[in-house]
């Protein structure tokens, strides 16, 4: 298994190229199944997570191919079985977004739940919900779900129980080769939405609304190839972002886009940041300057992403001041504070409230990264940590963070992946 050995102490300065978000990403691949000619997807992140939706996609007979200029080209035309086995769902969650497209594509599907996980037991109610209320037959038998239509599926209003982004996708997939109109209720507003939205339309979907609380899917009869640019991941923006702040640096992130990161960058200026944005770069400059501590309470688009809580409580640890966090989103998304402990931190946790004293230096200390956005914020408390820190489990890291350690090096930072295969 792979490690991250740190040296921490040095203030992060210089610029870093954003990739395609994985969030997005992983949507518009399984929205490939639902066209009858090639998609071509640009910008698409080089992660484990896309890998593992590639082999998805391979395994049920699509085919996939990666062109000179490293655009993803998907036919779908070559499904053979539409099921999702347990072996790749259970390594990736985001694999229950084929269920909507192979469903409305191609009359019936077989995937199996995903499960829970370390951030919480993330059940896939709303999914089903919404695609049952669309006319599907779903049956969940042996750990799988089996789903099936008589004809097309039928246009509905659905109101999902509570703003769920995945939800969101899998029924606008489904609902974009519906029979008649599909209104979703309480959708989720995250850009990822709208950008698997702007999508669908290239392909032919009609969808108003994307990016509010209500979408109106007037469902067609097929959708056909397009090609297609994945948007700049928020979260790995806001991420160098805050090595930056946690370090007292300069990052100017490119290649990104500001716009849905204003709950973010707000709080980069309560901690005593400079920033500054352009349409398509940030820069927070915190000149030479320990942060400022800040409390808030992570929420469905617009506000405070959860995707970010983990790596501004490394912020708040070191932060001048005491800061509060309460997490509302998954109920076991606090995994790196006993690891944060470790490095010296001052962090005590009541249910879904998180109250981080910062202190002036942490120390360096071996740790183990429990999920994706827990190991960021092991890495960021290591950059600022004093001595070295070895992160374990950093298998984690490459689900979402693009080439990661050579990003962080050309920051500056003093990290070196030790490679390990085949030894625990
Ligand atoms: C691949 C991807 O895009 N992942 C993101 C997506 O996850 P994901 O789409 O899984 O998250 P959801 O928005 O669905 O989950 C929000 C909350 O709703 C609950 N819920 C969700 C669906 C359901 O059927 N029933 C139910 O109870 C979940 O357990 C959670 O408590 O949005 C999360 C919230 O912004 C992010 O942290 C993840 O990074
Ligand atoms: C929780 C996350 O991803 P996933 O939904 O793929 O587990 C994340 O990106 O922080």
């Amino acid at each position: 298994m792979d490690k991250l050995l740190i040296l921490g102490g040095n203030r992060l300065e210089g610029e870093v190229r954003i990739s395609g978000a994985k969030n997005s990403a992983l949507p518009l691949l399984a929205g490939t199944l639902l066209a009858t000619t090639p998609i071509t997807l640009s910008n698409v992140p080089h992660l484990q997570d896309v890998t593992t939706l590639i082999q998805l996609l391979g395994r049920m007979g699509v085919t996939v191919s990666i062109n000179e200029k490293c655009d993803v080209e998907v036919n779908a035309n070559t499904l053979a079985s539409p099921i999702a086995p347990y072996e790749l769902v259970k390594t990736m969650r985001a694999s229950i977004f084929v269920l909507g497209p192979l469903l409305a594509r191609f009359g019936e599907a077989q995937v199996s739940l995903p499960g829970g996980c370390a951030i919480g037991s993330r059940p896939v109610d709303q999914h089903l919900k919404g695609l049952a209320a669309l006319g599907a037959e779903i049956v969940v038998e042996k750990g799988y779900v089996h789903a099936k239509r008589n004809g097309r599926l039928k246009g509905a209003r659905f109101v999902f129980d509570m703003v769920t982004v995945g939800g969101t996708e899998n029924v606008m997939m489904a609902a974009a080769l519906a029979e008649g109109r599909t209104v979703l209720e309480n959708a989720a507003r995250e850009p990822e939405i709208v950008d698997l939205a702007n999508m669908l339309i290239a392909m032919g979907a009609k969808i108003e609304g994307a990016g509010t609380d209500t979408l109106v899917i007037d469902g067609v009869e097929s959708l056909k190839g397009c090609h297609y640019s994945v948007c700049p991941d928020r979260i790995e923006t806001g991420s160098y972002l805050a090595a930056a702040a946690v370090t007292g640096g300069c990052v100017r992130a490119t290649h990104t886009d500001p716009k849905p990161l204003d709950a973010v960058l707000q709080k980069f200026v309560e901690m005593g940041g400079k920033v500054q944005t352009g349409s398509d770069w940030i820069e927070l400059d915190m000149q030479g300057r320990r942060p400022q501590s800040v409390s808030f309470r992570t929420a469905p688009h617009p506000g405070f992403p959860t995707d970010m809580q983990a790596q501004f409580m490394a912020i708040l640890a070191v932060a001048e001041g005491t800061g509060t966090i309460t997490e509302t989103i998954f109920e076991n998304r606090f995994m790196h504070v006993p690891e944060l402990n470790r490095m010296g931190a001052n962090i005590q946790v009541d249910g879904h409230l998180a109250v981080v004293r910062g202190i002036e230096r942490l120390s360096g200390a071996p740790v183990m990264a429990t999920d994706l956005r827990a190991s960021m914020s092991l890495v960021l408390a290591a950059l600022a940590a004093e001595g070295e820190t070895l992160i374990d489990r950093i298998y984690h890291i490459d689900r979402g963070y693009e080439r990661v350690e050579e990003k962080l090096a050309l920051l500056g930072a003093k990290i070196r992946r030790i490679s390990n295969r085949g030894a625990n």
